[in-house]
């Protein structure tokens, strides 16, 4: 095992990290929405499973969203053209993005929609 290249991955990983956060639209979005969620469940008191698969959601958006923006980077790299194949692929890539978003919404709903429904906010 390689101690010092491992880090290296890790120092590799945060600067993109960094740079979805700067400059990707989409990606500021989610982090927002993220943010938000996390607060809610902190206000919520949480099950403990409950914050796994709402912790699993935000990751699992993150994740799409930075293979998305990675392979748009690929496709303009490769050709500024419009070619029916980058079409595909970046479709194909936006819809891994908007399957994981409706994942976490459908979590959401079920983690969050009863308490909010329950709560002072909805009984005024
Ligand atoms: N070179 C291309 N050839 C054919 N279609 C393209 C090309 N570039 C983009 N598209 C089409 O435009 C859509 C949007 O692509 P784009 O690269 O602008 O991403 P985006 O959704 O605007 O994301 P971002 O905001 O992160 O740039 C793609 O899903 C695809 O349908």
């Amino acid at each position: 095992m390689n101690l010092p290249k491992m880090l290296k991955s890790f120092r590799y990983a945060g600067v993109g990290f960094t740079k979805l956060l700067r400059s990707e639209n989409n990606f500021q979005f989610h982090a927002l929405a993220a943010v938000l969620v996390l607060v809610l469940s902190s206000l919520c008191n949480l099950a403990r499973w409950e914050w796994l698969v709402v912790c699993i959601s935000i990751a699992a958006v993150f994740t799409a969203e930075a293979f998305n923006t990675a392979i748009e980077k690929l496709c303009d790299l490769v050709s500024k053209e419009r070619l029916q194949e980058i079409e595909d692929i970046k479709d194909i890539a936006a819809t891994g993005v908007l399957l994981t978003a409706v994942g976490a919404l459908i979590v959401a709903f079920f983690v969050f929609g009863k308490r909010l429904l329950e709560s002072e906010l909805f009984t005024l």
